[in-house]
């Protein structure tokens, strides 16, 4: 496994920086005036209820659709302007999109390709997204939690910093669970920023160090998640205020 180690220029420049961002399908106000930074070496819950904002956020941080208002920064650019888009940042998304027709393997090739970097690589992500034993059967006949390990390897081919997970969790059992997080967690130990979204507070609650809480398009808290475990009640509770769900 290779290292990266966090600059004196990643320091001081946040990993990733949302400011006053916004975003407006019609006559839906999706994402609201929303402002925060991230920087290295932590792992960060982006939490919120079913259409809270979070997917939005990250395809805008992402490039893949443009603010309304404001602007969503990966390392103090856009993702359009980043040089080494795929060395900077990795994504996961919906763990959809795969060819079911072909092998694991090769869809890391065919990606690390596409993307300019090294074929070993691929044996490398294999590895760390523990699908080596699967590596050359045909993604058709992977379980989704599978298709999500292939999705995070593919994130990780680029050896990147900055890493934009969504929804990592879904489909994992409680032995992917377990191995998620002590990925994430030692992502972010190598000095790397991990920006995780889940509307399921369990999942993420041992492993994150900050969190996000967003609702109806607008962030209702950013700070450590310890300030949340002290409430009364403890995260859920505050997790349920915040999102205004019925306890
Ligand atoms: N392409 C789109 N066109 C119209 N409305 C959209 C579009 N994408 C998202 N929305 C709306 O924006 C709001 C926020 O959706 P978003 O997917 O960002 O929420 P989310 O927090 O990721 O939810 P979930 O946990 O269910 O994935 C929702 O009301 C959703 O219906």
């Amino acid at each position: 496994m290779r290292y990266w180690l966090a600059t004196v220029d990643a320091v001081t420049t946040p990993d990733i920086s949302v400011r006053g961002l916004g975003k407006r399908f019609g006559g839906v106000e999706a994402v609201r005036d929303m402002t925060f930074d991230l920087p290295p070496g932590r792992v960060t819950a982006f939490l919120g209820p079913n259409g809270a904002g979070k997917t939005t956020t990250l395809r805008m941080l992402l490039g893949l659709i443009a603010p309304t208002s404001g602007e969503a920064l990966i390392r103090g650019q856009s993702y359009a302007r980043l040089a080494h888009p795929r060395r900077t940042v990795g994504a996961l998304l919906e763990a959809t999109g795969f060819h079911p027709g072909r092998r694991g393997r090769d869809h890391l090739r065919i990606a690390a390709r596409d993307a300019g970097l090294p074929a070993a690589r691929v044996d490398e992500v294999l590895d760390q997204a523990g699908l080596t034993g699967a590596a050359d059967r045909r993604v058709g006949g992977y379980s989704l939690g599978m298709r999500q390990r292939l999705g995070l390897a593919a994130a990780l081919l680029g050896d990147p910093p900055v890493l934009i997970l969504d929804e990592p969790a879904n489909g994992l059992d409680p032995a992917g669970m377990a191995w998620l997080r002590e990925l994430l967690r030692g992502l972010a130990g190598e000095g790397r920023t991990v920006l995780v979204s889940s509307h399921v507070l369990a999942e993420v609650a041992q492993t994150v160090d900050h969190v996000l809480v967003a609702h109806q398009g607008q962030l209702m808290f950013d700070g450590p998640v310890t300030d949340l475990a002290h409430e009364t009640g403890g995260l859920e509770a505050a997790f349920l205020r915040l999102t205004g769900a019925p306890a």
